[in-house]
């Protein structure tokens, strides 16, 4: 059988339920020893106004007793911009025998053609899309790539250069949506594994 590694990134400013369905999902579906969940040290088109380490930290809270999901913080410990095609290339040197079967949300793969190497990116592994408002709307050059190499989302369809629709319908769940409520003091507790420490540390709130 082949063997396969499931990689998730995102600045995960912070972590919500959404993130965490995921990467359950894609685990459950692809049948996925395990995923790693990789946050952006500096993200390459943002700048999050908390920590790199805060953010894994909450990643980190946020994954105890879930088995087969883990963090990795290379791009963490990294200290400099990190684009994915590095961290993929990367990954793959260190498990040269591995499909790498990465995921993305819908809103990511429209923006797809502004990241760095985005085509030789889309020959790395088997990457997965998750359904997100945006999705619907793909730019012409990543419509195309996505009809000439969409498969069905199962392991036997699992292959170098394809891509696989999530099957998870659409999820609202947002890092923005936390922040802005945090911001107005209000509750998250419906949207975060870690609400309860978001709130008491006082990260988001705007006293205005
Ligand atoms: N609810 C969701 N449905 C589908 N994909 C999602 C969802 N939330 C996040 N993603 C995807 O997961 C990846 C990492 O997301 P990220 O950590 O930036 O969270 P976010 O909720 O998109 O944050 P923000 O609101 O700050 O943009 C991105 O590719 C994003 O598209
Ligand atoms: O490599 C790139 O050029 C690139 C550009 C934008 C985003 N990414 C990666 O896409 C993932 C999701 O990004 P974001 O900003 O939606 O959290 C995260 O792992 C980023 O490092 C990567």
């Amino acid at each position: 059988m082949q063997q396969t590694l499931g990689i998730y990134g995102g600045t995960f400013n912070p972590v919500h339920f959404g993130h965490l369905a995921l990467a359950h999902t894609l685990q459950d579906t692809f049948a996925l020893g395990e995923v790693r969940l990789i946050p952006t040290g500096v993200p390459p088109h943002r700048a999050p106004d908390v920590s790199a380490t805060q953010r894994l930290e909450w990643l980190k809270l946020s994954l105890i007793g879930k088995k087969n999901l883990v963090t990795d913080d290379r791009e963490v410990k990294k200290g400099k911009v990190s684009f994915t095609f590095d961290t993929l290339t990367e990954l793959q040197q260190e498990q040269p025998h591995s499909l790498l079967v990465w995921l993305i949300g819908g809103d990511s793969f429209a923006h797809l053609p502004s990241w760095y190497r985005w085509q030789e990116l889309l020959e790395i592994g088997h990457l997965v899309v998750a359904n997100r408002p945006g999705f619907n709307k793909l730019p012409v050059e990543i419509a195309g790539e996505f009809a000439k190499r969409q498969v069905e989302a199962s392991p036997q369809a699992l292959a170098q250069g394809k891509i696989s629709v999530l099957p998870l319908p659409l999820m609202s769940a947002s890092s923005t949506l936390i922040r802005e409520k945090l911001a107005r003091g209000e509750d998250v507790s419906d949207l975060s594994p870690i609400a309860a420490i978001l709130q008491q540390s006082g990260l988001y709130y705007k006293n205005t």
